[in-house]
């Protein structure tokens, strides 16, 4: 309990002026259904004085206020629904930002154990239910709370006896309605999993068609979504039968019984003289708004907690604090880096990738690294840009570790240049400009023509506003790392680190952006780190390092 209020403070934080948007909501919304308390009263005072005193003018001043509070609600109804509206989407898109913003400053681990689609569909979905929940359910229910006290007080004002009565439809209610809340409670949770499950398989799936059609993984794949699907139907089966019971025992079983129970005591009341008749038509018409209201009190309770249940996950989300951490240097120079005893691991039952090794790079040279598949190249890389923090040792940059650096100016010096890694959905213009967002047409056609892609993108009908598919599938592999290049050349950063660059062309364009890159490197006193199988490719390497046995050990030529 202590951690849901917690939760919701963090929440809360995120939304500017969310505390005032709530109270105005609540004030707004007990305007409306006060104004609607008022008929009833001038009814009343119509059988009960009017009629008796024969006052043909009174009644035509009553027919004024039967008109004027119709066009008064109605007014104050859509000032309140237009409001509510733009303050929910207001607060829903601050809400969605925070809780994105959250997600992508988080270190690198948590997307590594984090489902992309269920994280989609909380940031999207959730986000916007939540303000709902706060901004429109929660004060509405609050201003239900006020006019029902105030209906049970003026019934009381009547006879006692009524207003005992009304209040006992609150025990006869709440508790079956509270019981099923609980129980659905509990199935919520399961319903989120599998709508992840079911999000995350079709957007795979699609994804990696080209893999699911060679490996014939079609019925599989439609296996483990009817799995999904039938979890989820299962569970919202139960869900539908909890729901359809308790909106069913509030509006209609309980609603019944009490209305009946309380016409034949008031009618009772009115024979012994201790009411009037219109106090028998203004009971009867407060009971039909307080029903409407107290069934509204109980299903909001009831959709608190189903709710509560599903807004855990956006508040663990808002609360995650695993975020990346940055120094505060500047770094636009340096002479060298150095991996100094370094010992790291992704998770510690695979064991260490890297131990106690040591490497150093010169500014201006360029290193190849080699090694067995899974040896480790990638993971310097990883480390070198701060995506991961070694467990033992350090990684240097002009003898200052580079957790030291401001974060930012760490990432700006290096540029990686990796095909799966760079490809955004989205256009090759688009690609390009995510290296340097204000690049001019000019230079963007200076650097595909750098990494020799001029002649393909005019050979295509859009030219550079085509499309790359998703993650690059509508371009040929060797394309891609050629746009990938490209991207990094437009970055003009000092470090250039290259995964497998080569690995997708053929031998004359391999060769061609070797000597590109070498021909950069000179140009620009670039410093070059490459990982390859392909010898070849290495050739124009100041050092080669072999990655095995999770250490650094320098090739002699
Ligand atoms: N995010 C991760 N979480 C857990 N383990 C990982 C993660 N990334 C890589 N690994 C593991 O770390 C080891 C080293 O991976 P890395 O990508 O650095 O190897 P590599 O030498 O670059 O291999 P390749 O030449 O095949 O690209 C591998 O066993 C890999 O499975």
């Amino acid at each position: 309990m202590v951690k849901k209020s917690v939760s919701n403070v963090s929440i809360f934080n995120r939304i500017p002026h969310f505390s005032v948007y709530i109270g105005l909501s609540f004030i707004l919304a007990l305007a409306v259904q006060l104004i609607s308390l008022v008929p009833p009263l001038i009814m009343q005072r119509i059988i009960d004085q009017i009629i008796p005193a024969g006052n043909l003018r009174d009644v035509t001043i009553s027919v004024l206020f039967f008109i004027a509070i119709p066009i008064l609600m109605t007014a104050a109804n859509t000032f309140y629904k237009y409001i509510l509206a733009v303050v929910v989407r207001r607060s829903g898109r601050a809400l969605t930002l925070a809780a994105f913003a959250n997600v992508l400053q988080q270190r690198m681990p948590y997307f590594d154990r984090t489902n992309s689609s269920e994280l989609a569909t909380f940031i999207r979905q959730e986000t916007m239910k939540y303000v709902m929940f706060w901004l429109a359910d929660l004060p509405q229910l609050a201003a239900n709370v006020v006019v029902c006290l105030v209906i049970v007080g003026y019934v009381f004002h009547i006879h006692w006896l009524l207003a005992l009565l009304l209040c006992l439809y609150f025990p006869i209610a709440f508790f079956p309605s509270n019981f099923f809340g609980r129980v659905v409670n509990g199935l919520t949770g399961r319903i989120i999993q599998a709508n992840g499950k079911m999000a995350q398989t079709i957007t795979d799936s699609v994804r990696s068609i080209r893999l699911v059609k060679a490996f014939q993984l079609e019925k599989k794949q439609t296996n483990t979504l009817k799995k999904a699907l039938t979890d989820a139907v299962s569970v919202w089966s139960k869900v539908a039968f909890f729901d359809n019971l308790t909106a069913l025992w509030i509006t209609n079983f309980v609603n019944q019984l009490i209305i009946g129970v309380i016409f034949v005591v008031a009618a009772g009341l009115v024979i012994q003289g201790q009411m009037t008749v219109g106090g028998i038509v203004i009971v009867l018409s407060y009971l039909a708004v307080f029903y409407a209201n107290a069934a509204t009190i109980l299903n909001t309770n009831y959709e608190f907690k189903k709710q509560l249940a599903e807004f855990a996950p956006l508040a663990d989300l808002l609360q995650l604090s695993d975020g990346e951490t940055s120094g505060a240097l500047p770094l636009t120079d340096f002479q060298r880096i150095a991996f100094d005893h370094v010992t790291f691991h992704y998770t510690e039952e695979r064991g260490d990738i890297l131990r106690d090794l040591s490497l150093a790079i010169k500014r201006g040279t360029w290193v190849g690294l080699v090694g067995e598949s899974g040896a480790g190249k990638t993971t310097i890389f990883d480390l070198l840009l701060r995506f991961y923090q070694p467990q033992k040792g350090v990684i240097e940059i002009d003898q200052t570790p580079i957790a030291d650096y401001l974060l930012s100016a760490l990432r700006q010096q290096i540029t990686l240049v990796s095909q799966s890694v760079s490809i955004f959905p989205g256009t090759i213009r688009e690609n390009l400009l995510l290296a340097k967002a204000d690049a001019t047409d000019a230079e963007l056609e200076e650097v595909l023509n750098e990494v020799a892609l001029t002649e393909f993108v005019q050979s295509l009908p859009e030219g550079l506003d085509t499309p790359v598919g998703e993650a690059g599938s509508l371009l040929s592999g060797g394309q891609q790392q050629r746009l990938s290049l490209a991207q990094g050349l437009l970055r003009h950063s000092p470090i250039l680190l290259l995964d497998e660059i080569s690995s997708a062309l053929d031998s004359d364009t391999a060769e061609a952006i070797k000597e590109m890159v070498y021909r950069l490197k000179e140009q620009n006193q670039l410093t070059i780190l490459s990982i390859s199988h392909d010898r070849q490719f290495l050739t124009r390497c100041d050092a080669i390092y072999r990655i095995q046995g999770g250490q650094a050990i320098e090739e002699v030529s």
